[in-house]
């Protein structure tokens, strides 16, 4: 019997899947297939999950476990911002620690557990690193240059500029008004971005933003391999670092606070020398525990396991009920 812990950090939901349970350790190529079955599943309790983030022993110095993010299509990702919150408070749950590493596709991550919301809603704190820049690092290509700082791409969309900022997964990112936001160009140019185009190959998370005042944004993204989500946690801190980078008045340390529809996080934005420093700090909701048999669990016989909910959902709608609307 192995358990699958659900959760959620501002509504971006996914199953933790900690491969040390298991006495045959599961392949990716059997998780991704896992995670596009129970997307695909007539179960709410299982189709409302936005990827399967995978937990393994690490035995980097200082990290407690490895992180490894399967999206809901199957395909993987180098990072996932509110995934690594939530993987952050498993660890922190099994070994009482509450500040230490997790080891992620490109870089061990500093976490930390940040001072709750509410009552039952927990939060943490997860540097996202490295940040990077040039189209090698997304891929893109045919977009004019080796980088997208704030400039049009009439190829694109009109009348936007754009940024492009990989963290490290790949992100692009627009500022416009609310009816532009709320228009269905995310709709059209997302698709578009993550299906057969020659810009962006291997696909990219798109961030439409709008500035509701100093340091407060909100932005909402069609997630590569995913589509659109409730939140997207490396989404909004590559919105944020945009928005210091085109708004900063000489300090270059912002705390950003980023609504979204599934709720609000903040963003610490800072440079020591030529670094930057992305803190992303919000919620890390466990929904419930799901107990099934391996074998069950890969021949998707999901009706086999028992899924306990917590009452943590509750608690942060409340929480997010009582947030001023952006
Ligand atoms: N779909 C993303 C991965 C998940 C990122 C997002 N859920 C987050 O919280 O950062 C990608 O393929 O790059």
């Amino acid at each position: 019997m192995v358990t699958l812990r659900k959760v959620h950090g501002s509504e971006n939901r996914f199953f933790i899947l900690d491969r040390t349970q298991f006495t045959t350790t599961p392949t990716i190529e059997q998780i991704a297939n896992l995670a596009v079955n129970l997307k695909q599943s007539d179960n709410e309790t299982f189709n409302d999950i936005d990827g399967i983030l995978v937990v393994d022993a690490s035995d980097h110095s200082g990290c407690l476990g490895k992180m490894t993010v399967v999206n809901a299509d199957g395909s993987l990702a180098s990072m996932c911002g509110n995934g690594l919150r939530t993987v952050a408070r498993y660890l922190a749950d099994q070994t009482g620690e509450t500040k230490f590493k997790v080891e992620t596709q490109d870089a061990d991550l500093h976490v930390e557990q940040a001072d709750q919301l509410a009552p039952e809603v927990p939060a943490y704190g997860v540097e996202i690193a490295p940040v990077r820049f040039h189209a090698a690092d997304f891929p893109f290509a045919e977009l004019g240059g080796d980088t997208i700082l704030n400039r049009p791409l009439p190829q694109l969309a009109p009348d936007l500029d754009f940024t492009a900022i990989a963290v490290p997964n790949p992100h692009l990112i627009s500022f416009m008004d609310h009816d532009t936001l709320t228009s269905g160009l995310q709709a059209q140019l997302g698709p578009y971005l993550n299906g057969e185009n020659p810009y962006f190959p291997d696909g990219v998370n798109l961030n439409f933003a709008q500035i509701l005042g100093p340091d407060r944004l909100f932005v909402k993204t069609y997630e590569r391999g995913v589509g659109f989500t409730n939140a997207c946690g490396t989404g909004m801190t590559a919105t944020s670092l945009a928005y210091v980078l085109n708004h900063d008045q000489g300090d270059f340390d912002h705390v950003v606070t980023v609504y979204n529809p599934g709720g609000m996080v903040k963003v610490h934005v800072a440079r020591t020398g030529t670094e930057y420093a992305l803190q992303l700090i919000a919620n890390a909701t466990t929904l419930g525990n799901w107990e099934i048999e391996a074998t069950d669990l890969f021949q998707h016989q999901f009706a086999a396991g028992n899924y306990q909910p917590t009452t943590e959902e509750t608690a942060y709608q409340n929480w997010v009920a009582t947030l001023p609307q952006p």
